[in-house]
């Protein structure tokens, strides 16, 4: 090849995917498939993740790359779940896998905040977008749902009302924005063991009712904050903090410093304080600081979008609060 010519760069989608808050988590008795029954009602917030999906020549498989926040504890291989979202599209449109996803982390790892379910449907769409593949919206939340039960709703965003194991979604109407302030530990939680410690310490509901959560979504509708605070509900809770004591002492110090509500985030260990504003925000995070309650602090808003892709004109990252 002439020293003046260069290969065009091959073609690339970038795609950014939401963290999630369960605002409220109900879950219902093991069931026999090894799962449990949740209503829960979840919210995307700020924090994000970055998957870019590079085309490869033909033949090439599936390879990944992971950077950002707390990297070096994501598999970069086929046990990632970006990984198998790219492989479940391609086998379900019948064609070979061939990509490189690079990984841009944001949400903590195993923190609760379903980082890896967001990694898993940013791939999914930023696969479909470089393979013109063109799977309809229902198809994509079916191959969602067979990845992770909170795949589907790294698609969907916003805020949503979470039936079966998670995965079955109907959105819910909000009014405004919400700040929130998560306390993040280096250390994460398996969710199969929170849900273990559940089974052995909790008499799970044996009927789970959607009525249950009439105030909070009231509260939404509302864009009533102090209303959400107080409705806020995580029945894997006891069973974090049974196996994480300290995550008791990290709400009762967001309550000390006025949060609206404080939970654990999904199965944890982040927990999750509901802040006035901005400003307060901080200050619950400045509070957790001086206390040494906590590895990080992240302030954002919510809710935030589903799995969408990034124009190449607007690539900056959003401006959440360290
Ligand atoms: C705790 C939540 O984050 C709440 O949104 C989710 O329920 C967990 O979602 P996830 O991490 O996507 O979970 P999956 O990868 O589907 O399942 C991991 C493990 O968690 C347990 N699991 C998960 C979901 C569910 N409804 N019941 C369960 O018992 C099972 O032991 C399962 O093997
Ligand atoms: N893309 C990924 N990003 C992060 N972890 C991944 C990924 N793929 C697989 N994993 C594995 O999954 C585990 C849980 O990751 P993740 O960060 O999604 O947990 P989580 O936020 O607690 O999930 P959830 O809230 O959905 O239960 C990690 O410890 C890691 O070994």
């Amino acid at each position: 090849m002439s020293p003046h010519l260069t290969a065009a760069p091959l073609p690339s989608v970038r795609v950014r995917a939401p963290g999630k808050v369960n605002l409220s988590l109900r879950v219902g008795a093991l069931q026999d498939d090894g799962y449990h029954p949740l209503v829960t009602i979840f919210q995307a917030v700020g924090l994000s993740e970055e998957v870019v999906a590079h085309q490869v020549p033909a033949g090439a498989g599936v390879s990944l790359g992971v950077t950002g926040l707390q990297a070096e504890l994501v598999p970069t291989d086929r046990s990632n779940l970006a990984w198998g979202a790219a492989e479940a599209l391609a086998a379900h449109v019948g064609i070979d896998p061939d990509v490189r996803l690079e990984i841009v982390k944001e949400v903590p790892v195993a923190g609760g905040m379903a980082g890896g379910s967001a990694d898993a449907a940013a791939a999914l769409v930023a696969c479909d977008a470089l393979w013109e593949t063109h799977v309809p919206r229902s198809e994509l939340l079916e191959l969602a749902a067979g990845l992770g039960s909170d795949v589907a709703f790294g698609l969907v965003g916003h805020t949503a009302v979470g039936t079966g194991r998670g995965h079955a979604l109907t959105p819910a109407m909000v009014r405004g924005e919400f700040h929130w302030v998560f306390a993040a530990s280096r250390e994460g939680l398996s969710t199969p063991a929170v849900f273990r410690a559940f089974d052995e310490s909790a008499a799970a509901a044996s009927e789970l009712e959607l009525a249950d959560d009439t105030a909070l979504m009231q509260a939404l509708r509302a864009g009533d904050p102090v209303g959400l605070g107080q409705t806020l509900h995580n029945e894997l809770q006891d069973a974090a903090i049974s196996l994480r004591p300290a995550l008791g002492r990290t709400i009762d110090l967001a309550l000390d410093a006025g949060a609206l509500g404080a939970i654990v985030s999904g199965s944890g260990p982040t927990v999750a304080a509901l802040a006035r504003s901005r400003q307060h925000a901080l200050a619950i995070g400045a509070h957790w600081t001086a206390e040494d309650a906590c590895d990080a602090v992240y302030c954002t808003t919510a809710p935030a979008a589903g799995a969408r892709v990034v124009p190449r004109a607007s690539r900056e990252r959003p401006g959440n609060l360290r």
